[in-house]
């Protein structure tokens, strides 16, 4: 009976789709992650470094990850565009926030961003994973110590999926990086009772 239900359960996520928005303040490595994502989990091959410009609008990026299927949204991080993340978070399923590891200077700038991304009602629920980007630079600070700087604790409480990954575009390691970082957030968002939340508000109970 039990494996009845839960293929069941597997096949109706199978048919959803899942919104995971990718915030972060600018030149922290949002879009270069995206491309990454892409390369990694589609056919469609995604643009190099050299080619990525800061962004204004948005880029969205689809990919299937073990019949999961899932649409990120990469939004422009200057502080001018910031004002724009909130239209997007009453459907996003999931926040990856990004930051540059490497950059202390900008950390105060990346704390306070987040902690106003935290702080937003429409995202109550949502799973957030935190990337300690750019590893592969000399200057940039480990995990744990970035989750010290943020002060994280406190937020925990609220938010119970929670995870900080040290990641990096310019090692081999990054791609280990991506696929445990991309696996923990599909398993937090199939579990997430804000999924249910979103599922029943889309009035999709089977699609
Ligand atoms: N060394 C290194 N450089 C990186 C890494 N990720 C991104 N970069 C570089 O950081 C710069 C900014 O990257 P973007 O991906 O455009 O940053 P973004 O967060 O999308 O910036 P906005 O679109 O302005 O919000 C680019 O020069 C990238 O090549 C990384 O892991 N390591
Ligand atoms: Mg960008």
């Amino acid at each position: 009976m039990f494996s009845l239900f839960y293929g069941l359960w597997k096949y109706m996520l199978s048919k959803m789709e899942f919104h995971v928005l990718i915030l972060g303040i600018d030149k922290a490595g949002k879009t270069t992650l995206l491309e990454k994502l892409k390369s990694q989990y589609s056919n469609v091959e995604g643009l190099p470094p050299d080619r990525i410009v800061p962004t204004v609008g948005l880029n969205i990026g689809r990919v299937e990850v073990s019949n999961t299927k899932l649409v990120f949204w990469d939004l422009g991080g200057q502080p001018g565009l910031r004002s724009i993340w909130e239209k997007y978070y009453e459907e996003a399923h999931a926040v990856i926030y990004v930051i540059d590891a490497a950059c202390p200077s900008r950390f105060e700038d990346s704390k306070s961003a987040l902690e106003k991304v935290l702080r937003h009602e429409d995202l109550q629920g949502a799973p957030l994973l935190i990337l300690a980007n750019k590893q592969d630079l000399e200057d940039a600070v480990s995990a744990d110590e970035l989750a010290q700087y943020l002060d994280l604790k406190n937020w925990m409480r609220e938010f119970i999926h929670f995870k900080l990954f040290q990641h990096s575009m310019g090692k081999q390691i990054l791609l280990l990086g991506i696929k445990e970082s991309v696996n923990w957030l599909v398993d937090a968002m199939e579990r997430s009772k804000r999924t249910d939340m979103l599922r029943v508000r889309a009035g999709s109970s089977v699609v």
